[in-house]
């Protein structure tokens, strides 16, 4: 498999404050990968110096076998970027906007035509497209602005957190919408805050947290090395605490519960069911949300 993207001791400053610190990842062809990690992390600086928008300040980068500091212009013309912020004209209708784009791509006028009836109907906006972008919803200007991203018909996706803001339903439409473009043979990159998004979507990730990356692999293979299968949650009263720490169990004080990561829930339920009496508790299944905890002592969202 052809390596799409691949950044080794990748560093960016802002004067003395270095918002990346010499990260490493390696992007395949035909990946959904992703970044996840809480705001400030260093995610939208990564994606930037991959759409060839910021220069690096050290360290080497390859993004379609090219160097963004050298060959900016060809990378962008084969690249989809979805920025964080929507910057669709506003005063312009969807067709319009896209329109604009094929023109700066030179797409020839029945090819510009016949692609963006196409994608208009991918994105199902097609009864939309002749209303104005600032009557337009949340949700329809996010997948206008997929929709804008494909007009070059790129190999390669760079998606800076693609759903955040929006409501379960014009999230759940967009996830769609990626996974069609990922079946397609498309390599989609994405950073996220939400790990529902990375753990449905990624085939592989990156945790960032302080401009650097904790860990990476496969959503399943990070919960297991971290977490373990399941995490039992038990009300963190001093009798299941004491419990647990006599049976030399780990857990993590969340809230009001204590945070058990197990590949034994029946064992451990039975110690405190037993030990404890009647109390509160619960098994379910891990996810990157227990890892990050885990990793950090810090919630994604906090
Ligand atoms: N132009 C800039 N000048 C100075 N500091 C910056 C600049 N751009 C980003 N930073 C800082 O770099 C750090 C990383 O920011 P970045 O936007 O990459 O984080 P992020 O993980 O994408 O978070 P978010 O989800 O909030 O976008 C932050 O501390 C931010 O304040």
């Amino acid at each position: 498999m052809q390596e799409v993207i691949r950044a080794e001791n990748l560093e960016k400053r802002f004067g003395d404050f270095v918002a990346v610190k010499g990260v490493d990842f390696s992007i395949t062809e035909g990946e959904a990968f992703g970044f996840l990690g809480p705001n400030g992390a260093g995610k939208t600086t990564t994606m930037r110096m991959v759409q060839c928008v910021s220069p690096r300040s050290r360290g080497d980068l390859e993004v379609l076998g090219m160097d963004p500091a050298t060959h900016a212009r060809e990378i962008k013309a084969l690249l989809g970027v979805v920025p964080q912020e929507d910057n669709l004209d506003p005063e312009l209708t969807g067709y319009e906007n896209l329109r604009t784009y094929a023109r700066y791509f030179g797409i020839p006028g029945e090819e510009a035509e016949e692609r963006i009836a196409r994608l208009l109907a991918f994105v199902q906006m097609e009864k939309k497209q002749d209303v104005v972008i600032e009557h337009l919803s949340g949700g329809m200007k996010r997948r206008l602005v997929l929709a804008r991203a494909l007009v070059n018909d790129p190999r390669l996706l760079v998606l800076d957190e693609p759903t955040t803001g929006l409501d379960p339903q014009a999230r759940h439409l967009i996830w769609d919408q990626l996974r069609g473009l990922q079946a397609e043979g498309r390599t989609i990159v994405l950073t996220t805050h939400y790990m529902e998004e990375a753990e449905r979507l990624c085939d592989r990730l990156v945790i960032m947290d302080h401009g650097g990356i904790l860990v990476e692999g496969s959503p399943a293979d990070l919960i297991g090395r971290t977490i373990g299968r399941q995490i039992l949650e038990a009300e963190a009263v001093p009798l299941v605490l004491s419990c647990l720490e006599r049976h030399g169990i780990e857990y993590d004080l969340v809230g009001g519960s204590a945070l058990v990561p197990t590949d034994e829930p029946v064992r451990v339920t039975e110690a405190l069911l037993e030990e404890c009496g009647a109390i509160r508790l619960a098994t379910r299944p891990a996810t990157l949300e227990d890892v990050f905890l885990k990793l950090t002592g810090r919630r994604l969202r906090e």
